[in-house]
């Protein structure tokens, strides 16, 4: 992914940037299940599930929020109008056709070769122009939520006419085939790659759409918030356009391990998509766990238990599990034509006790583990039989009638088809079915009759985001107090503490709890149900959205008032830089020269670095050197051949003036008797880490764990640090230094700082005889030291030391490599040593008499924006 500036940089380079209070939601499909009708009004109907997000939107436009919303979205599948009396169709008018399970004594015969309905092919069909400017006009003045549809087609863009829409279902296959899958844990065999390469390419582009809509909207300071599995890769996307823009993601779905998320072919450029946001929300702490987990073993981010560093941005990571419209389901389920629909289920099972299930079919739902508990169940406890019956609604899961199903799918069908009939012919008799199961959608006031009617509501889901069935069903029970027994697989168990947790997977323990359940006294399932209750209708809709954007703005504004460490003025530093008669250099090699790689011996200087040092070190007013944690051997190797550059290795302890070949060991009368100790402990690291390693120097030792396990390396460092600072360190005069992916030792007295101190009274002295034609006798005008770790602080601390007393401070530029969060005594910060590289060759570009010769050029006047580089085909 390309690099990018961090959001203070943006911030504080464009001070009047706020929030305008306008919020752009980005969701995969519009609100509404759409039906054409040629030269006429669009037929607009809600559209099933998503229930919870869709309330949010609607919150978030009412008047009862400061913002102004919009959501951007696909306009879904979009239905001709022959096609409204499918009965799939969500459409009203169609509900009369559907089978009602009022209707129903017994079970609806389903067998594993009845497929479930899907709606019918959809191809070719063509909206001219005149007609998407109708829908676009009724979706932008809707009441409730203000909508700009994305149009999805191959030559959506291309044809000014209309779009002819084929093969809709394209836009979900990779979302739905891999990426749900995946992160519900479930994994489809491995194939050559072609059908994967298309749906990504599908992908890609559904997400690029969706970036070129919002940018058409997006006005500076607007918030834009992302949901789900489905626009992944929206946020960088957005991101590399404008670089300002407030971008914040949300996961609806669960996130797997990274043992499972790595199997994803795609997997670098699905966590790149999403670190492109601000800030990062999961429905369950363990996702975000997660989530943060694997961006530091795919892509190699430091991450705490917050968030990540990366591109040299803080990406904060952060829970907020979703909840339900709690005052809406209640008066739904409240209305007379519910009552009328749960008395009449009451009365049709009268003295029996109603097991509520209700899930779509779906191997993750767990539907088959409920069955196998159910049947635990009347064989443990017999004396429930006849009186318990379980009534299971399984609504159809897919919609895209063109993608290959998963085999799953119809194995799940089957499985739960057996189950059904193995159960009811061996607990069932001619009058009595105990299992009653429903492969159908319900209309709403079914599903709210039957949460009603139930006296427990049972999930085992065994993969699930968040289960908005189980928030209905406790607010269905206001009355009832109906215990819920929820899986501990669902993101919901984390927030409905006072739910009986069930592992779906312990047949014997769910028929346990279904007995306890049953059995419960009723104080005790009063008291359940008002906790419950209670946590339903306060962490509800509205305050999940106040909370997300609560953090949105802290977020932002964190970025924006933390106190960064700006980026260093290019400008600035040029003009001083020419303007100055003797100039010193202090660069720092590995992190700040060459990027940080995976074997420290591969981190050889670039061609440009190399050109442009020379550049610096061949103007004699230049004091240019190598200030490292590097051996004498290394430098010399790779950067030895440069005349006029000077180096300290390994930390301090060896020198070489520029022109010479001798290196001063500064640390000679010191005794290394340390180690020895030093070496023993990092052995005893290194049999127990695998990938780790021991770089051993003349005087500094490092242990690597940069190869190694990266969760396990950061840990076994942090006690490989405690171990040698409590034991070696307090025997030896010598530092125990944490670095990048590794942990060094060298004596104390030996550090880059003491290094710089040397050098800045080595070359700035005022009292010594003045060199011929020396503008400004002996004195450094131009002071620039680079580094990017804990080490390379010595060296800035020194510089400050004397920007005052010693030097101009004004003439001073301490610069760290890294984000402006970071902690630092630099003055200045810059994000990686690519911008290093440019600055340096920004200097060496305008060696010489007057200005910019061979190696680049340089418009001062135009440097309010900084150019200056080499060209690319140089580089
Ligand atoms: O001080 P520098 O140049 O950043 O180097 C720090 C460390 O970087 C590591 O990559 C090297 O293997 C070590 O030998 C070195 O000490």
């Amino acid at each position: 992914m390309a690099r990018r500036e961090s959001l203070s940089e943006i911030r504080a380079a464009d001070p009047d940037l706020a929030l305008t209070g306008n919020i752009i939601s980005a969701t995969f499909n519009i609100p509404h299940a759409l039906t054409y009708h040629k030269g006429a009004d669009w037929d607009l109907k809600p559209r099933r599930g998503q229930s919870a997000l869709f309330d949010s939107f609607a919150y978030l436009s009412s008047d009862a929020t400061p913002w102004n919303h919009t959501v951007v979205a696909w306009t879904g599948e979009i239905e001709p109008p022959a096609a409204a009396s499918d009965p799939t169709s969500s459409s009203a008018s169609t509900s009369a056709a559907r089978p009602s399970l009022n209707a129903l004594s017994a079970p609806v015969p389903f067998d594993a070769s009845t497929r479930l309905p899907t709606p019918p092919l959809v191809d070719g069909l063509w909206i001219p122009k005149q007609d998407q400017a109708r829908l676009e006009h009724q979706l932008s003045h809707s009441e409730t939520i203000r909508t700009i549809p994305v149009w999805l087609a191959d030559d959506a863009d291309a044809d000014a006419d209309g779009v002819l829409l084929a093969d809709q279902g394209r836009w979900r296959r990779f979302a739905q085939h891999d990426l749900y899958n995946l992160f519900h844990y479930k994994q489809h065999e491995p194939t050559d790659g072609r059908r994967e390469r298309v749906q990504w390419a599908d992908y890609y582009r559904l997400n690029q759409r969706f970036a070129d809509k919002i940018i058409e909207a997006y006005k500076p300071g607007d918030v834009v918030v992302v949901h789900d599995y489905y626009l992944m890769l929206l946020p960088s996307m957005l991101r590399q356009r404008i670089p300002a823009m407030y971008v914040s993601f949300f996961l609806h779905a669960p996130f797997p391990s990274s043992e499972f998320l790595r199997c994803l072919p795609r997997r670098k450029e699905v966590l790149e998509g999403v670190l492109g946001a601000n800030l990062v929300g999961f429905q369950s702490y363990g996702y975000a766990r997660h989530f943060l987990s694997c961006c530091t073993r795919i892509l190699g981010f430091p991450s705490d238990a917050l968030g990540i560093d990366a591109y040299g941005a803080r990406i904060e990571v952060a829970v907020f599990p979703i909840g339900i419209d709690a005052a809406k389901v209640e008066s739904w389920a409240d209305a007379d034509s519910v009552t009328a629909k749960h008395d009449a289920l009451r009365k049709l099972y009268g003295g029996k006790k109603i097991i509520v299930g209700r899930d779509r079919l779906d191997s993750v739902r767990g539907v088959a583990q409920k069955l196998q508990a159910f049947e635990r169940f009347l064989e443990a406890y017999p004396e429930w039989r006849e009186k318990v019956v379980l009534i299971q609604v399984t609504s159809p899961t897919t919609v895209d009638a063109n993608a290959e199903r998963d085999d799953g799918d119809d194995k799940i069908a089957s499985r739960v088809n057996e189950l059904v009939m193995k159960i009811n012919g061996q607990y069932g008799s001619l009058g009595f079915s105990p299992v009653q199961h429903y492969p159908q959608y319900l209309s709403q006031d079914e599903y709210f009759a039957l949460l009603r009617a139930a006296d427990i509501g049972l999930i085992t889901s065994v993969r699930d985001g968040m289960n908005t069935t189980s928030l209905e069903y406790v607010v269905c029970q206001k009355h009832g107090h109906g215990p819920l027994i929820l899986s501990e697989f669902s993101g919901t168990a984390g927030s409905l503490r006072d739910a009986i947790h069930i592992n779906p997977w312990d047949l014997g323990d769910v028929a346990r709890k279904i007995d306890g359940a049953l059995t419960m006294s009723a104080d005790r399932r009063a008291a359940m149900q008002a906790s419950l209750y209670r946590h339903v209708t306060t962490h509800n809709v509205q305050s999940w959205t106040d909370g997300f954007l609560r953090k949105v703005r802290s977020v932002l504004g964190d970025a924006a008032a933390a106190n960064a460490t700006p980026l260093l003025d290019r400008a600035l530093l040029l003009s001083r830089y020419r303007s100055a008669g003797r100039r010193l250099f202090m660069f720092d090699y590995d992190g700040t020269l060459t990027p940080i790689v995976r074997e420290p011996s591969a981190a050889v200087p670039s061609e440009r670095i190399i050109r442009s040092l020379k550049m610096l070190a061949s103007d004699d007013r230049n004091a240019v050197w190598i200030i490292s944690g590097r051996d004498q051997e290394f430098l010399k190797q790779h950067l030895g051949h440069i005349a006029g550059l000077g180096f300290s290795a390994e930390h301090g302890s060896f020198m070489r003036n520029p022109g010479s070949q001798t290196w001063i060991n500064l640390a000679e009368s010191f005794d290394m008797g340390w180690q020895a100790e030093v070496m023993h402990v990092f052995q005893k690291y290194t049999d127990r880490v695998p990938g780790s390693f021991i770089e051993r120097k003349r005087c500094a030792l490092t242990w690597h764990y940069r190869q190694a396990d990266p969760e396990q390396g950061v840990h076994m460092s942090r006690q490989c640090h405690k171990e040698l600072e409590s034991g070696v360190g307090t025997k030896w005069e010598v530092e125990v230094m944490p670095g990048k992916a590794n942990i060094e030792v060298r004596p104390t007295f030996i550090n880059k700082g003491e290094i710089a101190k040397r050098l800045i009274s080595t070359y700035h002295n005022p009292q010594a005889t003045p060199k011929e034609r020396e503008p400004s006798p002996g004195r450094v005008e131009f002071a620039l030291c680079m580094g990017d770790d804990f080490t390379d602080e010595d060296m800035f601390r020194s510089l400050n030391g004397a920007s005052g007393p010693v030097l101009d401070a004004d003439h001073v530029f301490s610069v760290t490599v890294g984000a402006s969060t970071k902690v630092t005594l630099a003055k200045w910060h810059l994000l990686e040593p690519e911008d290093v590289i440019d600055c340096v060759s920004l200097l060496a570009g305008s060696v010489g008499p007057s200005g910019p010769e061979r190696l680049g050029e340089v418009n001062l006047g135009a440097l309010s924006a900084v150019e200056g580089h080499i060209p690319s085909e140089e580089r």
